[in-house]
């Protein structure tokens, strides 16, 4: 399945003898870039008729066989393998608590996106229904950050694009790589041995196929840690290689652990390194302090922009994040038999996303492989922890170095950067060391005083922004939620 979705090419839009384009960059600069529905139904609908048909059979075989194993671990199915590393049997009760807390927002970020959707490309957004997929800037409508441009919160305050910037001041692979790795070393952090920049992949080869999907490398050598990435000049990219070297910072932190304690406290630790150092880099004191953002005013109408667009990679991904493993815990478990596969795909991308198809879809075709995690078997629900996790983390950092306080509102969570505070590093670095050796309610509890995930921190983060989209919700009388999609998915059985 990995071979088919790393070698999946389809043709372009206006010009079918052009049929070498693949989902990178290809198809994820169309997506991104392109205005033209027609263009992007075709990109959404031909990938998938790429990979999903071609993986439908390899992928009922590929469910036997993992449950086989695990219940040759002794687990009695997959799923209940894959949450074992959380270590509590309460842990998808705790998801779906994190969830309800953080529903409201992201009905408000939602309904607020498809008002904007809805001025700028008419009925083919509906008033009230689920958002047409293709729409969102992203193959798989898991982050929005891409058609912020033509939603800001004020659009005459646009500012320079983080893509454009880069491009504009001649980034390169490597700088992209060595500007993450600068902002790791100014916290007391470790830099990228030698062998990392010799043995990385870094972009993508032109003489052979690869896996693009973007991954992190440990040999358990101690010496040998790696980066696999198909770096485009984006900002998406920038932000990937910051959560990619966060793995690598990771490995490092813990290669003096037994093997046995080389790996996250759980999944979702690993997934929050990086992203967490993100959080610091993506503010506008820290893009000004490297010359990605040139303005000097901090007006509220610029820093609500900001959040926002922080707010479509986020926010945005919490249903998704969620989802994934919704549908493949189910699948499992056998609740979803696989002539189910598809319409129970498309009922949970509804009543969690209120996303919708751009064409209907039916049992024959196999959408969940257009994403690379369900093809290669990689657990999703950790980047749903991590994305909670995360701005617990950023509380604390921010509070060790003095750039947040609760009771001070001349110091908001979301103004925070951490960048050359060695104070705030080192308590990041005393939880990093601990690995796997401790259960992770110890480890959260080391840097942050709390045992639990929760997701006070995210709200804290986003509340500006919240009572922002409540308040011009109300004003433009936008239905919050969704109503019953028009499009979806049929048996043809
Ligand atoms: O998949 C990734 C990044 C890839 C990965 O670094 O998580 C990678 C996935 C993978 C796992 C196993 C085999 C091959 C790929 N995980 C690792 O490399 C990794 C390394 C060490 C420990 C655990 C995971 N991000 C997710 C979502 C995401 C989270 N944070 C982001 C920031 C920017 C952009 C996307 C994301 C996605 O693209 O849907
Ligand atoms: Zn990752």
């Amino acid at each position: 399945m990995e071979k088919i979705y790393s070698t999946a090419k389809i043709c372009a839009f206006d010009n079918n003898s052009t049929c070498d384009l693949a989902l990178e960059p290809e198809l994820t600069q169309t997506l991104a870039n392109s205005r033209n529905p027609e263009e992007l139904k075709h990109v959404w609908v031909e990938w998938r008729n790429a990979v999903g048909p071609h993986c439908r059979l390899l992928f009922e075989e590929y469910v036997d066989l993992s449950n086989e194993a695990a219940r040759l671990n002794n687990f009695t199915n997959t799923a209940e393998s894959w949450l074992d590393g959380y270590e509590d049997p309460q842990f998808r009760q705790q998801i779906e608590s994190l969830w309800e807390q953080l529903k409201p927002l992201y009905l408000q970020i939602h309904a607020y996106v498809r008002f904007q959707l809805r001025k700028k490309y008419g009925d083919v957004v509906s008033e009230k229904g689920p958002i047409p997929a293709h729409l969102l800037g992203n193959m798989w409508a898991q982050r929005w950050r891409n058609v912020a441009q033509f939603n800001l919160p004020y659009p005459d305050k646009e500012e320079v694009d983080l893509t454009a910037e880069l491009r504009a001041q001649n980034y390169t692979v490597d700088k992209i790589f060595r500007t993450a790795e600068d902002f790791f070393k100014s916290i007391n952090l470790t830099e990228m041995p030698q062998t990392f920049w010799e043995r990385s992949i870094l972009e993508k080869p032109k003489d052979r196929e690869m896996v693009c999907h973007a991954s992190a490398w440990d040999f358990y050598d101690r010496k040998d840690f790696r980066i696999k990435q198909c770096t485009a000049i984006t900002m998406e990219h920038f932000t990937t290689a910051h959560h990619e070297m966060g793995h690598v910072e990771y490995f490092i932190q813990y290669k003096n652990q037994p093997v046995k304690f080389r790996r996250g406290a759980n999944s979702g630790f690993h997934e929050a390194v990086g992203d967490l150092i993100s959080l610091s880099v993506e503010s506008r004191k820290h893009l000004r302090k490297i010359g990605l953002l040139k303005s000097e005013s901090d007006d509220p109408e610029n820093v609500l922009n900001n959040l926002f667009q922080i707010g479509l990679d986020k926010i945005v991904f919490l249903p998704f994040g969620y989802l994934m493993d919704l549908w493949r815990w189910d699948v499992f478990e056998g609740k979803i038999t696989p002539d189910e596969y598809n319409c129970k795909w498309w009922e949970l991308r509804e009543k969690y996303q209120g996303v919708e198809p751009p064409v209907n879809r039916t049992d024959q075709d196999f959408d969940p492989a257009a994403k690379y995690h369900i093809i290669a078997s990689v657990p999703y629900i950790r980047y749903f922890v991590s994305f909670v996790i995360q701005f617990q983390f950023h509380r604390a950092v921010c509070e060790k170095a003095g750039q947040y306080d609760a009771n001070d509102p001349s110091k908001p969570l979301h103004e925070c950067d951490i960048y050359q505070n060695t104070e705030a590093g080192n308590a990041l670095k005393k939880m990093l060391q601990l690995g796997s050796s401790r259960p992770w309610p110890d480890a959260i509890e080391v840097l942050t005083g709390q045992r639990t995930m929760d997701a006070s921190a995210l709200l804290e983060y986003f509340k500006p922004l919240h009572k922002w989209l409540e308040q011009e919700n109300k004003k433009n009388k936008v239905f919050i939620g969704w109503e019953k999609s028009t499009k979806g998915c049929v048996n043809t059985k």
